[in-house]
């Protein structure tokens, strides 16, 4: 293939004029956007090529996600709808970095190791989120596509997970119809029938004496999550009584002090929502691939249901009607070394379903679960969704057709969920799914566990890539005189607060997250100030001590 300089800088107008390194991680590219036009467009040129490598349609979303309005960013999306395999990553920080002269160079290695000819069209589907620069940046990709004779399937303002399904439907047909209302009928359409025939459990056989309160409040981040609600909650308002609030059309500030991450890390009410006791709300972040619910009880105290409630919930519903369909399927859960510790043990000990650990980044929770039957994946921050093997698939389609409701909810909930990534809307109707089949408030779904204090705290050092971490990133090996520290800590001053804490360099921000988790908030905030304080220490830490 030929790569003339004129065509893949866009006759100049896509140069490459940056001191600045980007770096492709757990998220793709995530900066300030106004760094990023050239890089957009050279990922337009990268999408067409691995559209030609798998002969198939590529996704590249324009997004940052939960980060300030801003930033803005790209990852690639592969066929089945999965993120793109790692070892094109590489090749996407080569492209982005290369200076206009080795932009052809660099394209050709590309060509010859993944063995790319050039008889296939590329097919790219592009999705942008509601940020400001999404239009400009979109235009880039788009010339980046064309310039390699490519074309683009334009999804428009799109969730990310929106655009993961439309890239799975345009090369698997059999998962859905390849279009945004294909989405939205199949979300819809299988909510409601779930809803008609989810009657309550055993446990809770009346339905005079069900707790399950329709109404809900919608968060939306200020953001594209906002604008798909409002397309489905008047279709699916006879089940589901949603009022949304930053809803994305204009009036917030995205992402500001609402919306998924806000609620997670602050563990408080999103702004711009009504906060009054008995009320419920589920925010989304940016992007809406991200879900956490909350609720303020009765005396007006506020609780968080993360991402491991959500896991927790999903787990306990699987494992139910496995056992009422009469199918041994091997059901498991993945979640990553933030997920609270009761969490874990309540899935181990009280339902005893099998838990891996994964490393953070929704590609390693997802490969791990594709090693169960049904594989249920969260991370704690809300970002999960289920996949069924296809062995799983056919058996639950199979019991379907005979008259259990078990196999039969089962094979509607597969259809419900969104298996190519975790998103936000789609978890939604799940959980509402199963409160109302087991006739669940919040506080029911609160009392499965409760969670052990804990805390999420960062330390700026001077290099953060001198850390390396294994067992999940639940220990550190370098700097080598860190872990050594952290047992001493563990088995002397915490040794019977039950207390638990790791340090990992975080794969999308400059710099180091450290958790801790223990019986009592005092011991949290200890634990996370003097492990802090040995990162800081003992790795270079920058600007003030903690
Ligand atoms: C503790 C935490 O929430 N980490 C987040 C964050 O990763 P870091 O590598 O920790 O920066 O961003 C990732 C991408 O959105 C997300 O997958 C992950 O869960
Ligand atoms: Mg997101």
């Amino acid at each position: 293939m030929e790569f003339r300089s004129d065509v893949i800088t866009c006759s100049g107008k896509y140069s490459n004029n940056q001191q600045k390194l980007f770096s492709y991680g757990t998220a793709g590219f995530r900066t300030k956007a106004d760094d990023l036009e050239t890089v957009l467009f050279r990922m337009g040129l990268l999408a067409a090529l691995r559209s030609k490598a798998k002969k198939a349609h590529i996704g590249l979303m324009i997004t940052a996600s939960h980060n300030p309005a801003c930033d803005n960013g790209v990852k690639l999306v592969d066929p089945y709808g999965e993120m793109m395999v790692e070892s094109w990553e590489a090749h996407a920080t080569h492209v982005a970095n290369a200076s206009d002269d080795e932009l052809a160079g660099v394209l050709h290695c590309i060509v010859t190791e993944e063995h790319i000819t050039a008889d296939h069209t590329a097919q790219v589907v592009i999705g942008r989120d509601t940020r400001p620069s999404s239009n400009t940046l979109h235009a880039a990709a788009v010339s980046g596509v064309e310039a390699l004779g490519g074309k683009v399937v334009d999804c428009g303002v799109v969730t990310t997970p929106l655009l993961h399904y439309r890239v799975r439907c345009a090369n698997d047909p059999s998962y859905g119809v390849a279009s945004n209302e294909g989405y939205t009928d199949k979300l819809v359409e299988t909510f409601l029938k779930l809803q008609s025939c989810a009657q309550p459990a055993t446990s809770c056989a009346q339905p005079a004496t069900s707790c399950y309160c329709q109404d809900l409040l919608f968060d939306g981040a200020n953001g594209v999550g906002g604008l798909q609600m409002a397309i489905m909650a008047p279709r699916i308002s006879q089940a589901l009584k949603l009022t949304i609030h930053n809803g994305g059309e204009g009036q917030g500030v995205l992402n500001y002090r609402c919306g998924a991450d806000f609620v997670k890390v602050s563990q408080s009410w999103p702004s711009g929502v009504p906060a009054t006791p008995g009320s419920r709300c589920v925010s989304v972040d940016g992007d809406a691939d991200r879900v956490v619910y909350s609720y303020i009880d009765e005396l007006g105290a506020y609780h968080l249901m993360d991402g491991d409630k959500i896991a927790t919930l999903v787990v306990g519903f699987l494992q139910e009607q496995l056992s009422e369909a009469g199918l041994a399927l091997r059901l498991g859960l993945v979640q990553t070394a933030y997920a609270n510790g009761a969490s874990t043990a309540y899935v181990n000990d009280s339902l005893k379903v099998p838990v891996g650990f994964a490393k953070t980044g929704v590609k390693h929770l997802h490969h791990m679960a594709l090693s169960f039957d049904i594989g249920v994946y969260f991370e704690a921050n809300g970002h999960g969704t289920v996949i069924f093997s296809d062995s799983a698939s056919a058996a639950i389609k199979e019991a379907a057709s005979t008259d259990s409701p078990a196999a039969r909810r089962l094979a509607a909930v597969k259809d419900l969920i969104n298996e190519t990534v975790g998103d936000a809307i789609s978890d939604l109707l799940l959980v509402e799914v199963i409160l109302r089949h087991r006739g669940w408030g919040m506080r029911d779904w609160d009392a499965q566990y409760h969670d052990m204090p804990n805390k999420l705290v960062t330390v700026r050092v001077a290099d953060r890539s001198v850390f390396e971490t294994t067992d999940a990133e639940r220990r550190c090996t370098q700097p080598a005189a860190l872990q050594p520290a952290i047992d001493d800590l563990l088995s002397t001053s915490f040794l019977h607060a039950r207390a638990r804490t790791f340090v990992r360099p975080s794969g999308t921000e400059d710099l180091v997250r450290v958790y801790a988790e223990a019986a009592t908030q005092s011991h949290v905030e200890e634990l996370a100030l003097q492990v802090s304080r040995l990162v800081f220490d003992l790795a270079g830490g920058v600007g003030e001590r903690p």
